[in-house]
């Protein structure tokens, strides 16, 4: 629960204007407008939609804040405390990491349970709408957590100072990075050489099915309490809304993560090393790549500081390769295709690309084994051995360090570029948002790229060493045929 309710809690900020009208809408925006006490009136844009419409009606409400505002933070920290959160070892202060986390203001021993935000104090599918029959009608229909939700907080948030979580509410940081809020046409320049970009428009896609899903349902059926748009963010699994717990940054040092304690029904974490007085501390938001941070959460970790940093390596069958329908074939019945990503990391790859390699190179004379080669490729397969095929060896290694090269050459080709990118820019604001998006992509590509160097590295190597020992053998045979010859 508690790592949905990050992920919920980034996935969830949009940007909510005061002046639509004044701006370009180049990324997702959610615009919340008061209608009467019980409507939530409620437009969300999408990257697609880059129009410049001026929106009439009611003035949207102000939703969160700059996400270095400390005066909001302060102001939430004193409703938490005013509203039963118990005294803690920690307080909101603007930190080198994360703009605004929290720091310890006493000793914390390692192992320590530090945390403890009261169930009153959590948002979740059962907390109490003000407005209670948008929610009965959402839980009628069985919406699942996530969209529930969101609607929830764009209900209350929509009441203003007269919501009980105003106060969050407007200490949301207004940080639109996570790739959720960027426009198709960012993701497309950016991001071309990572993979990461696919992840990110499936998880549009996602949202934006989710919503048009609850729109024809639901919303439509009941327009006086749904009545305009509601575009809601995605989100798997359990969800909850942690206030106080979500100003955690993330740290890639820790491995200790936000916890439900049945018994008090309190979220709760317990520490994994000590801190002084003056420290920040630190949550794990989960053993995640850097560009699974920069997708969910708008960030990515200094290079070389996340020890879970993997690239999503392509591999693709051939089109000319004489097997190849056979070969998609027994693909297809482990849920795999014809162009397939497997993950790489520093440390090494998975089993399952050396099997997909073994079956991209097969001759037909090997059709027999395809079906095992594409059943050890699956990760669907829990029982997965590792498969040897010493004859395609050489050929499957090969194969994987021609993907791996094909994909550092698009990297390189992207940073190399992005120094002279054009910024086409018309406000600072919008300076200030292309330059930090490109600086966050190059930052991506760069960790990523340096992982495929390591891979081709060890690829290259194994492959000389492979060839080399070819050679010798063949030497030695040579010798020893030679022997034969002149006995
Ligand atoms: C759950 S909030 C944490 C509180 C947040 N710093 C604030 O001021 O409201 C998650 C956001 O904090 C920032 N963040 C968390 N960990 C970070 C890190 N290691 N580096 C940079 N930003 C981080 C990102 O903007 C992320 O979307």
């Amino acid at each position: 629960m508690a790592e949905a309710s990050r992920i919920f809690h980034t996935a969830l900020l949009p940007t909510l204007h005061q002046t639509p009208s004044l701006r370009k809408r180049s990324s997702h925006t959610i615009s919340i407008q008061r209608t009467s006490p019980a409507i939530v009136r409620c437009t969300i844009s999408t990257s697609s939609d880059t129009s410049s419409k001026a929106p009439t009606g009611p003035q949207p409400i102000p939703w969160g804040c700059e996400i270095d505002s400390v005066e909001n933070a302060a102001a939430l920290q004193k409703w938490l405390t005013d509203s039963g959160l118990p005294a803690q070892k920690m307080e909101i202060k603007k930190v080198d990491v994360g703009e605004r986390g929290l720091v310890a203001n006493n000793n914390i021993r390692k192992g320590e349970k530090l945390l403890f935000v009261p169930p009153s104090l959590v948002i979740s599918a059962d907390s109490e709408w003000t407005f209670p029959e948008a929610g009965d009608v959402l839980k009628r229909y069985n919406v699942p957590d996530w969209p529930l939700i969101a609607t929830y907080l764009i209900s209350e948030a929509s009441l203003m100072k007269s919501s009980r979580w105003s106060n969050y509410i407007s200490a949301l940081p207004r940080q639109p990075y996570s790739l959720l809020y960027w426009t198709r046409a960012e993701l497309d320049r950016y991001l071309e050489a990572s993979q990461i970009r696919e992840r990110a428009i499936e998880r549009i896609n996602n949202v934006t099915g989710t919503y048009n899903d609850l729109r024809a349902r639901i919303f439509s059926k009941h327009p006086n309490l749904f009545p305009e748009e509601v575009r809601l963010p995605s989100l798997d699994g359990r969800v909850a809304l942690v206030p106080w717990a979500d100003m955690l940054n993330h740290s890639c040092d820790v491995e200790t993560f936000l916890d439900y304690d049945k018994s008090t029904k309190g979220v709760v974490f317990t520490t994994d090393r000590p801190y002084q007085p003056g420290e920040q501390v630190f949550i794990s938001y989960g053993r995640k790549s850097n560009g699974e941070l920069l997708l969910s959460y708008g960030f990515v970790p200094r290079q070389g500081t996340n020890p879970r940093d993997s690239v999503e390596l392509p591999l693709m069958l051939k089109k000319s390769d004489k097997c190849y329908e056979q070969k998609v074939e027994a693909l297809k019945k482990h849920g795999l295709s014809a162009s397939q990503c497997f993950p790489l990391q520093v440390t090494g790859w998975p089993l399952e690309l050396i099997a997909y390699a073994y079956l991209a190179v097969s001759p037909p004379s090997m059709s027999g084994k395809f079906e095992e080669m594409a059943s050890a490729a699956s990760n669907k397969n829990s029982s997965n051995k590792e498969i040897k095929y010493p004859e395609l060896e050489e050929q499957a290694l090969q194969f994987v360090l021609d993907s791996c090269e094909s994909s550092i050459s698009k990297y390189t080709k992207f940073l190399q570029a992005s120094g002279s990118m054009d910024l086409d820019i018309t406000s600072p604001k919008q300076l200030n948002r292309k330059v930090f998006l490109k600086q966050l992509a190059v930052d991506l590509c760069n960790s990523e790229q340096r992982i495929l160097f390591r891979a081709q590295y060890i690829l290259r190597r194994k492959l000389r060493d492979m060839r080399r020992g070819e050679l010798k053998a063949l030497r030695v045979q040579g010798v020893k045929a030679g022997c034969h010859g002149g006995e």
